[in-house]
C-alpha cells in the first residue's frame, strides 16, 4: 500500500504573503488528516520562505497520521528534528538558495557524512529517508549510508511523461527493483499530480509513501481539498 502524505509547504506560502495566519497550517494539517491523507510533510527550509521552524514545532502535537520533516540537515534542522522526532526525516541537499528542490544526494561523495547524520536520528527513533535522483550508483551509495528509505526524486519523470514519453519511468522501475532486492524502502516526490500518479504507482514496485505539494495544492483551487485527496487515494488504490 502506498500512502499519500501531504506537502503542506503551500499553505505556508499563502499564509506568509500577507502577514498573518490565513489559511492556518496546523488546521489545515488537521483537516487533510480528516480528509483522507496519510501523512503530512513540510520542508522547512534556512530562509523560512513558507514553513517556518515554530510550525514544525506546532504541528508536532497535531499530526497523528506519519509526520514527515524534510530538509538540508544543516545543525539548526538537526536540532530542531531531534527535538520534535517526527514519523519521518527526508535528508534533502537543497542549496540555500535552491527555488525548489532540484538534485538528489550524491551518495557516495557524502557517505560518511550521511552515515553520521544517519546513525544520530536512527538512534533517536526517527526514519530517515534520504532525496535520490534514479541513478543505480545513488542507489548502491544509500545502501551504504544505513538509510531505512530513498526518496527518489521525480521530477524528470514528471516532466518527460507531461510531454508524452512514457519510457521516462524506465529507470525509476530499474531503481525500485534495486532499491527492493538491497531492503531499502521506497519514497518518491516531486512535481508528482494527478495526471501522471497512477502511472507512476503501477509501474514502482514496494513504492511506500508519495509526499505530494505543489499540484496536489494547485488542484485543489479548482477540485477542492477534499475532492482532490480522494482522487489521490483512488489512483493510490
Ligand atoms: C524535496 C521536494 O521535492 C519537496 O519536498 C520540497 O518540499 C519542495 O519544496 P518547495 O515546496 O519549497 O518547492
Ligand atoms: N518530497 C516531495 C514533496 O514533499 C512535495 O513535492 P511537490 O509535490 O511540492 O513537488
Amino acid at each position: 500500500m502506498t500512502k499519500l502524505s501531504v506537502n503542506i509547504n503551500k499553505i505556508a506560502t499563502l499564509r506568509n504573503s500577507r502577514g498573518g495566519d490565513i489559511p492556518n497550517v496546523v488546521q489545515f494539517a488537521k483537516d487533510v488528516q480528516r480528509f483522507g491523507a496519510e501523512g503530512v510533510t513540510i520542508h522547512p527550509r534556512p530562509d523560512e520562505r513558507h514553513i517556518r521552524y515554530q510550525d514544525a514545532y506546532d504541528l508536532k502535537s497535531e499530526v497523528y497520521t506519519e509526520y514527515n520533516i524534510e530538509g538540508n540537515p544543516i545543525p539548526k534542522f538537526v536540532d530542531m528534528v531531534l527535538k520534535i522526532k517526527p514519523t519521518q526525516v527526508t535528508l534533502v541537499p537543497d542549496s540555500v538558495d535552491a527555488i525548489t528542490s532540484n538534485a538528489g544526494w550524491d551518495t557516495i561523495k557524502h557517505k560518511d557524512f550521511l552515515i553520521e547524520v544517519i546513525k544520530e536520528f536512527k538512534a533517536n527513533g526517527i526514519r530517515t529517508s534520504i532525496f535520490v535522483d534514479p541513478d543505480l550508483r545513488q542507489i548502491e551509495g544509500a545502501k551504504a549510508t544505513g538509510t531505512d528509505r530513498i526518496e527518489l526524486y521525480t521530477e524528470a519523470f514528471a516532466h518527460q511523461y507531461s510531454l508524452g514519453n512514457e519510457d521516462a519511468i524506465k529507470p525509476y522501475m530499474e531503481c525500485a527493483g534495486l532499491a527492493n532486492t538491497l531492503q531499502l524502502g521506497i519514497n518518491a516526490g516531486h512535481d508528482l499530480s494527478l495526471d501522471n500518479i497512477a502511472f507512476f504507482k503501477e509501474n514502482i514496485t514496494g513504492l511506500l509513501e508519495v509526499s505530494i505539494g505543489h499540484a496536489l495544492i494547485a488542484e485543489s483551487l479548482y477540485l477542492g481539498v477534499e475532492n482532490v485527496i480522494g482522487m489521490y487515494l483512488n489512483k493510490l488504490k
